[in-house]
């Protein structure tokens, strides 16, 4: 399969389909069934063609909003929270049922942030999702509202479904929003054209994007640049089009913006900690340390942190920072903030022979550490 043109659409085995709360929310903030359904339909037609779908849906808000009593949707997280957790089970309803009308069961999945960046739960998911689809199940996928915190939230589905992408090995994936693909100006402005294939990101660096999109949708185009620099730096080709066009844009043709496929792969873990994850604190680096993770082979060992910064626990991402205060790198952490002090500058071999087995461990592992790049941050040379 040729992923860096269209032509990877129709020959796409495993495609991950996002459709996003402005395509599936009607003006009056409640879900949209007709668009629900019509998505379904074309998925359905694909299964029967032959094709594996991950949908990955939002609308568990807008789904939300009647049987909690409001008549728009809320803006504050707790209530969104709370129109989530009532929405949530009524939005696979009406999947179970669309697809039911063509003999389909679905599944559903709830993820977090975290469930592709720990190594064991990116596992679980990554089993488990692999059965359903061996099973014939189509998983539908959305972000666990009901649990996540404010600053480990995706909040906007685009991410999460690049993740996903790379967590089920897609072949392709498709975002739906509601314009036809990037515009060189956001598309409310008179004049505004649709770019139809996207060979590099960096071509479109100077495209005007707002991250405030659709009255419902969260993150607007910046999100949806951000998960197709995540799938195609982790060789999944993307389509980004609008709701209505699914069918052409899975039949690979001229609809909406084709992003070639670019970087090998790599770990999810990696993917997330290099375009998702927000840094909770700052780790000051010797000069030798500087070099040798930049190196691109090294784990951080306690001896090379001069500095602590922030308040973080042992898993969080924290960022590597040179002596000349230039950030080199990204990683998870192994110890919390509070630990670091009494280590750092200190051999592996001093700090077992005084506090035991388990103090010397790397800081940062390198499987567990994304180099900043050219272009942004890269993955080091190590496999994992
Ligand atoms: N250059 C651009 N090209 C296309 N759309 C853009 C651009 N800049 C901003 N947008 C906005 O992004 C919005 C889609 O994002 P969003 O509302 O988050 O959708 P969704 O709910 O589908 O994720 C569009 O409605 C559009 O107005
Ligand atoms: N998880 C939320 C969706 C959040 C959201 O608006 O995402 P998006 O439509 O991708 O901008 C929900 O199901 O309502």
């Amino acid at each position: 399969m040729n992923a860096r043109t269209r032509s990877a659409l129709p020959a796409a085995r495993r495609v991950v389909v996002k459709i996003g709360s402005s395509s599936l929310t009607r003006p009056d903030g409640h879900l949209d069934l007709d668009a629900l359904r019509a998505l379904v339909d074309v998925l359905a037609a694909r299964r029967a063609a032959g094709g594996e779908v991950v949908v990955v849906t939002s609308g568990a808000i807008a789904a939300g909003i009647g049987p909690a009593g409001l008549t728009s949707r809320p803006r504050d997280l707790a209530t969104m929270q709370a129109c989530a957790m009532l929405g949530q089970g009524e939005l696979v309803a009406r999947y179970s049922e669309a697809f039911a009308r063509h003999g389909i069961r679905v599944g559903q999945a709830l993820l977090t942030a975290e469930d592709t960046v720990r190594r064991a739960r990116y596992r679980n998911a990554q089993r488990s999702l692999e059965k359903l689809l061996a099973l014939g199940v189509v998983p539908v996928v959305n972000e666990n509202d009901a649990v996540t915190v404010d600053e480990l939230r995706f909040g906007d589905n685009d991410r999460l479904a690049a993740l996903v992408s790379h967590l089920v090995r897609a072949d392709a994936m498709v975002l739906l929003t509601d314009v036809d693909g990037l515009h060189d100006a956001p598309p409310s402005r008179p004049g505004a054209r649709r770019i139809g294939h996207v060979e590099d990101l960096a071509d479109v660096a100077g495209v005007e994007v707002t991250a405030r999109g659709s009255a419902v949708g969260t993150g607007g185009m910046v999100t949806k640049l951000e998960s197709v620099r995540i799938a195609t730096s982790a060789g999944v080709p993307v389509v980004l089009t609008a709701a209505g066009r699914v069918a052409d844009a899975l039949a690979g043709r001229d609809v909406g913006t084709f992003f070639a496929a670019g970087g090998r792969r790599t770990t999810a873990r990696r993917l997330w900690i290099a375009h998702a994850a927000r840094p909770e604190g700052r780790l000051h680096l010797d000069a030798g340390a500087a070099r040798a993770v930049l190196g691109g082979r090294a784990s951080l060992l306690p001896a090379g942190i001069t500095r602590v910064e922030g308040d973080f626990e042992a898993g969080d991402p924290v960022e590597l920072v040179a002596p000349d205060g230039t950030g080199v790198a990204r990683g998870l952490v192994a110890y919390g903030s509070g630990e670091i002090p009494t280590l750092q500058g200190r051999s592996t071999y001093e700090l077992r022979a005084e506090l035991g087995e388990g103090y010397d461990r790397e800081v940062v592992h390198r499987d567990d550490l994304v180099l900043e790049g050219r272009n942004g941050l890269s993955s080091p040379t190590t496999a994992s």
